[in-house]
């Protein structure tokens, strides 16, 4: 298996050894970077969690305490003191920073979980590569962009990989781990070794669009849209439906709502530039009105259901 890995990915001259990753620097505290910050300090790891203000990290940082804070409810149900302790501990392991920059100085890996836009994910990169020191790996939590694209903006190919989590981070057990054809094999270790780490079970992915789970998951989300646009079925009914014909514990508007309307929006946009006649991929009026209208979902209130 190991040698398939190296045969796949091949050994530029500037491969390094596996890094035992301590330090993590996550670049956006929104949904999934507070999330994934809060696993990798409840594991131990040293996190610089990065946001463009102030103001949104002290929001990223309330974010990551309320959710110890149901995780201790269950995991200390009978020693709240404790519960307390441990919630406290972890947060002593997240600082923060606007400075993108400075926090990739002394870390061993930058993961970014920033808006899903090439072009704005190239651009941080493409700074950070400059700064960051030789041995740290740089990875995207992308849902759905190309992980070869994003690191070409670099000139460390060969430490850059994907390391795709899913939401809730706390919750999900999966993380999808992707090599591209320049990705050293230390590198993709050092990323599936981080990700057993934290808890999670990692699996190795292509470099190809939405990896396993959303390939398969934005098309049926968008079937559910247009079957709904075709007066088919109500939202409520299809919930209803996938939840208890299908077993999955939201129904695709819900889910939609939970994941981010913004984000499904960026992901189908681009997939219909890449293969414009894919009719997975056809566009919805009714997704494309609410982005409009701001209603993105549960982190603004309101999207297909209201959350106030
Ligand atoms: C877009 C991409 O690129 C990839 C993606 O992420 S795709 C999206 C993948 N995610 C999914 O498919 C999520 C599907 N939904 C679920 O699995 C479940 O509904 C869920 C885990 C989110 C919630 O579980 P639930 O039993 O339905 O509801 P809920 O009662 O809210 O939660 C149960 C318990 O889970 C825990 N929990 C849920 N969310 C949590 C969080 N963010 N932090 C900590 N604990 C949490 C808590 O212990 C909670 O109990 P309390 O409410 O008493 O605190
Ligand atoms: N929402 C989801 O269910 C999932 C999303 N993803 C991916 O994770 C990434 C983030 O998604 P979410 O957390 O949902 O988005 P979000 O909108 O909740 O958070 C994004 C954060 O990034 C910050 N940001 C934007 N540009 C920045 C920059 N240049 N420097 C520093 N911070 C910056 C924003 O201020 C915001 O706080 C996207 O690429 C998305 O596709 C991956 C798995 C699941």
């Amino acid at each position: 298996m190991a040698f398939f890995h190296q045969i796949c990915r091949g050994f530029s001259s500037s491969a390094v050894r596996a890094v035992v990753i301590k330090h993590v620097t996550i670049i956006g505290g929104g949904q999934m970077g507070s999330g994934i910050a809060q696993v990798a300090a409840s594991t131990g790891h040293s996190v610089t969690l990065v946001d463009t203000s102030e103001d949104i990290l002290k929001k990223s940082v309330k974010t990551i305490e309320g959710s110890l804070r149901r995780v201790v409810k269950k995991k200390f149900a009978d020693k709240p003191e404790a519960g307390e302790e441990y919630v406290q501990k972890v947060l002593k392991n997240v600082s923060t920073s606007s400075d993108a920059g400075s926090a990739a100085q002394g870390t061993d890996l930058v993961l970014e979980a920033i808006v899903e836009n090439l072009q704005v994910k190239q651009d941080l990169f493409s700074h950070l590569d400059k700064l960051a020191p030789a041995h740290t790996i740089f990875a995207s939590n992308t849902s759905s962009l190309s992980i070869s694209d994003i690191a070409s903006s670099t000139s460390r190919l060969d430490r850059f990989g994907g390391l795709h989590f899913f939401n809730p981070v706390p919750m999900m057990k999966l993380v999808e781990v992707c090599g591209t054809s320049a990705t050293s094999q230390e590198t993709f270790d050092s990323l599936m070794n981080f990700s057993k780490e934290l808890g999670k079970t990692p699996v190795s992915c292509k470099d190809t669009p939405g990896f396993i789970v959303n390939r398969l998951l934005v098309p049926y989300i968008l079937e559910a849209y247009h079957l709904h646009e075709r007066g088919h079925g109500s939202k409520e009914d299809v919930d209803i439906a996938m939840k208890l014909g299908a077993g999955y514990p939201m129904g695709p508007f819900e889910l939609s709502d939970y994941i981010g309307l913004d984000t499904i929006k960026f992901i189908l946009d681009g997939w219909r530039v890449m293969d414009p006649n894919n009719p997975s991929f056809a566009p919805s009026e009714l997704l494309n009105k609410l982005v409009a209208e701001g209603k993105l979902g549960k982190k603004t209130g309101e999207g297909f259901y209201k959350y106030k």
